[in-house]
């Protein structure tokens, strides 16, 4: 049997050296024009088609690739823009602009893509908006692909208008539903062109990735918006001739449903229909629908989200499950489980790595090598997916799994959870639960606290001092010693600024971490790093996700020393500051040999002792970071239940040790807390700091409509922003806060780190925000009659703009 085709559905656009970055960022600095920056990128580009070229890729994704960002490509594209940027002329510095902001034009908001760590720039939309589009960029990059690669070769990626619509919000204060059942309507033309025009260039196929149809099983607005306007779309394309591409309907992030997929597998002038074989149950759904009739199955079973190579203990089953689902006669074609930009892009270059441990940096499979794995898996699938042909198509894989295995402690999977399990049974009752339910643990916590007490959330400015340091200390130019003695002087002189300012919980600042995950990744056994692991997080900016590789667990302490420099310098208390299991795991890639869950307690198990040696060492108040809780949830109303369940489970794991007497606290931002508020709740933190600025009251309406009791720590002001908020600024969200939530169970402070802030920002912003608590005290005695409050209050409103 001939192998099965394959086909990518986008390439890391970052470049193998951040070649995209380095381009953009030097035009933005002035230091590159646009045509320069634009051959850079073009070069970027053209060198992803030639790997997967030579790699043997059947179908090559070609439209995927962009400057900034696939969604504020569209918005630009489609001119639909807020009335801010309307002035503007469309392309590329336009683009920008909306992404990065400029003067008295606020940027777009950013959010994470799905449940992935990438951040999108969210299109502004209005109901009454017309969409003109101009996708020159887009096409002619399609052009270019063609040219390079040969029309029958290229696919098209086209993102879906649903999924546009999905991740866009409404902003005429209109039903949201309305306003997208509208654009749809308008955005119907479109798109009908836009598939017209690239399907005219020539390429074999237009790959129209919806990753929203995950979500079409709750809803039934979304399964409404698909069925009315995909037929529409599809019904002028040509069936056959010059410009009859094949249409490919891509879902991903997880499985659909049934009903969605049997819509799928119906629509005419569909010619293949993906789904993720990697989340959810996607053979399930196959196998209850039957063969597809007259439509080829393109199986995501190269995980598109994972640095791990393919094993062949997991790959071969499942693919004899899709086989036999689909029947004999569905054309299968082997592809990843969505665009390659979640992984970094060449796993041959982590030399560092390769040398230190082989049998890790041998298991791991970057978007080049995935490339490869498509080869082999479509020729194991070619063999029937069994018996030794199918073996020999994958023997590399196997070698490099058995050589990896024997590296960690060689259990499997379900070893490896059965044995955390035990360790987990081993702490009895209090595994889960504190000693004392909140009611009666809070009043034993901090004694002497004020109404409104103050604090900040964590870090603060990372000067070019401070970086020079750790660049000091990896070079070896200073000793560790000597960089302990100069993050010292750092954590002083945020002791210093914050009792001078009055605030009344303390933090020792976070001089000493690059990134809250690295920190505690690089002190734990069981995780590797890599040099040039990059992945692109939002526009320019791109991350290296450490990789969990093996049975985590902490050899020694990993924050008291810092803790007790910066408790030795105040009575005040300063807050243990640690990053909690699930945001370790969530922004790391996970070991594939063992589920997350068991990942996550591991990591909670190690956070347990640290909370331990915290308290030993005379810590009062710790908080355990967990900004990554909301985006690991899955799309599916099942699988959402079961992360929860577990996520908040591992951070009850980490902290419920600690002594009633301990306050814990908690911190989030930048997510939806909308639809987790219960398992929010569940965490039974004593006090969580919430980012809140751009969300007016409503965040704090709904903690108090789901009925929080816990105290909360609602943002007062925007941390991305220099300008400093004034005391009346301030005041007047405490206020504000105050018709919503009882004030006595409020926690004040900023909406998230102020790493990336100056101190000249930092230090006038805390005073106004301090002097905000205490006027809003003021008032509060005034009303109780207990004090001249009123007046004090008064005093300090009139003084409201002095920073
Ligand atoms: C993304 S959340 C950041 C929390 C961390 N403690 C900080 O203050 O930077
Ligand atoms: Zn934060």
């Amino acid at each position: 049997m001939t192998a099965a085709q394959t086909a990518t559905l986008g390439f890391p656009r970052i470049g193998p050296n951040r070649e995209l970055k380095k381009a953009v960022e030097a035009h933005w600095a002035g230091k590159l024009s646009e045509a320069d920056m634009l051959a850079a990128a073009q070069k970027v580009e053209e060198e992803a088609w030639s790997l997967q070229a030579a790699a043997g890729v059947d179908l090559i994704a070609v439209g995927d690739f962009n400057l900034y960002d696939q969604v504020l490509q569209y918005t630009d594209a489609l001119d639909l823009v807020p009335e801010r940027f309307a002035g503007v002329q469309r392309g590329t510095a336009r683009a920008f602009m909306m992404a990065r902001g400029a003067e008295g034009k606020p940027a777009l908001d950013m959010t994470k893509f799905f449940n992935t760590n990438y951040h999108y720039n969210v299109p502004e939309l209005r109901v009454d908006m017309e969409p003109r589009p101009a996708f020159t960029a887009l096409l002619s990059s399609i052009k270019r692909g063609v040219a390079a690669l040969g029309g029958a070769r290229a696919a098209a990626v086209i993102l879906g208008p649903v999924t546009f619509l999905h991740l866009a919000k409404f902003t005429d204060g209109g039903s949201a539903a309305a306003g997208r059942a509208a654009l749809l309507a308008k955005l119907v033309s479109a798109y009908r062109a836009l598939l017209r025009d690239a399907a005219a260039l020539g390429v074999a196929e237009l790959q129209l990735h919806e990753p929203a149809l995950c979500a079409a099983a709750d809803s039934a607005e979304l399964r409404a918006l698909y069925a009315s306007a995909y037929p529409a779309i599809l019904e002028a394309l040509p069936t056959s001739g010059a410009g009859a591409a094949a249409v490919n309907v891509v879902s991903y992030f997880d499985d659909v449903d049934d009903a969605t997929f049997a819509w799928l597998a119906a629509l005419p002038r569909v010619a293949a229909v993906s789904l993720d074989f990697t989340r959810g149950d996607a053979v399930g759904v196959l196998a209850r629908h039957g063969p597809l009739v007259c439509k080829t199955l393109g199986a995501g079973v190269i995980d598109a989200r994972s640095p791990w190579r393919a094993d062949p203990d997991t790959i071969l089953p499942l693919l004899r499950a899709i086989r036999s689902a689909a029947g004999p006669a569905t054309p299968i074609r082997i592809q990843p489980s969505a665009n390659l930009q979640f992984v970094p892009v060449d796993a041959a270059c982590e030399k560092g790595l390769h040398a230190a441990r082989p049998a890790v940096a041998g298991a791991l499979a970057f978007a080049a090598q995935k490339l490869r794995e498509l080869r082999d898996v479509a020729a194991a699938l070619a063999a029937g997916a069994d018996g030794a042909a199918a073996a020999k198509a994958l023997e590399a894989h196997a070698a490099a799994w058995t050589a990896f295995r024997a590296s960690t402690s060689g259990l499997s999977g379900a070893a490896c959870a059965a044995a955390t399990e035990k360790r987990v049974a081993a702490l009895g009752d209090g595994a889960f639960k504190r000693a004392l339910p909140f009611e009666e643990r809070v009043k034993l916590q901090l004694p002497g606290l004020p109404l409104l007490p103050t604090t900040t959330i964590g870090s603060f400015p990372q000067t070019p001092e401070v970086r020079r340091l750790r660049n000091q200390l990896k070079k070896g130019t200073i000793m560790q010693e000597q960089y302990d003695r100069a993050i010292d002087t750092h954590i002083a002189y945020a002791i210093g600024v914050q009792d001078a300012l009055g605030l009344d919980i303390l933090v020792h600042g976070e001089a000493e971490r690059t990134d809250m995950v690295e920190f505690f990744g690089q002190q734990l056994e069981g995780m590797a790093f890599t040099e040039n692991g990059w992945v692109q997080s939002y526009g320019s900016r791109c991350v290296r996700p450490p990789i969990i590789c093996s049975d985590v667990s902490r050899p020694k302490p990993m924050t008291i020393r810092e803790f007790k420099v910066a408790q030795s310098m105040t009575d005040k208390p300063v807050k243990g500051m640690l990053t909690g299991p699930i945001t370790i795991l969530n922004w790391s890639f996970p070991r594939a040999d063992v589920d997350r869950k068991t990942q996550a307690y591991q990591l909670a198990l190690a956070l347990r002792e640290e909370i331990k040696d915290l308290e030993d060492a005379g810590c009062r108040v710790i908080q355990v970071d967990e900004p990554a809780l909301r985006e690991g949830m899955p799309t599916r109303p099942q699988q959402k239940e079961a992360y929860l369940k577990w996520a908040v489970d591992a951070f009850l794991l980490a902290t419920v040790g600690a002594r009633p007497e301990t306050q814990i606290h908690t911190h989030m931002c930048y997510c939806e807390f909308q639809d987790c508020l219960g398992a929010i709740a569940r965490l039974d933190a004593d006090v969580n700091s919430i980012e809140n600025s751009r969300s007016n009251n409503s965040t704090l309406e709904s903690f108090a409509a789901a009925g929080y009791k816990h105290l909360l720590g609602p943002g007062t002001y925007d941390i991305h922003s220099p300008v400093v908020p004034s005391v009346d600024d301030v005041a007047a969200k405490l206020r504000a806060f105050a018709t919503a939530f009882p004030l006595e169970r409020i926690v004040v402070g900023p909406d998230c780190g102020l790493k990336t802030r100056k101190w000249h920002e930092v230090i006038p912003a805390l005073r106004n925000m301090v002097a905000a608590a205490a006027a809003l005290r003021a008032e509060v005695a005034g009303t109780s009659g207990k004090g001249h409050g009123a007046a004090a209050a008064a005093a300090v409103r009139s003084n409201g703009h002095c920073c």
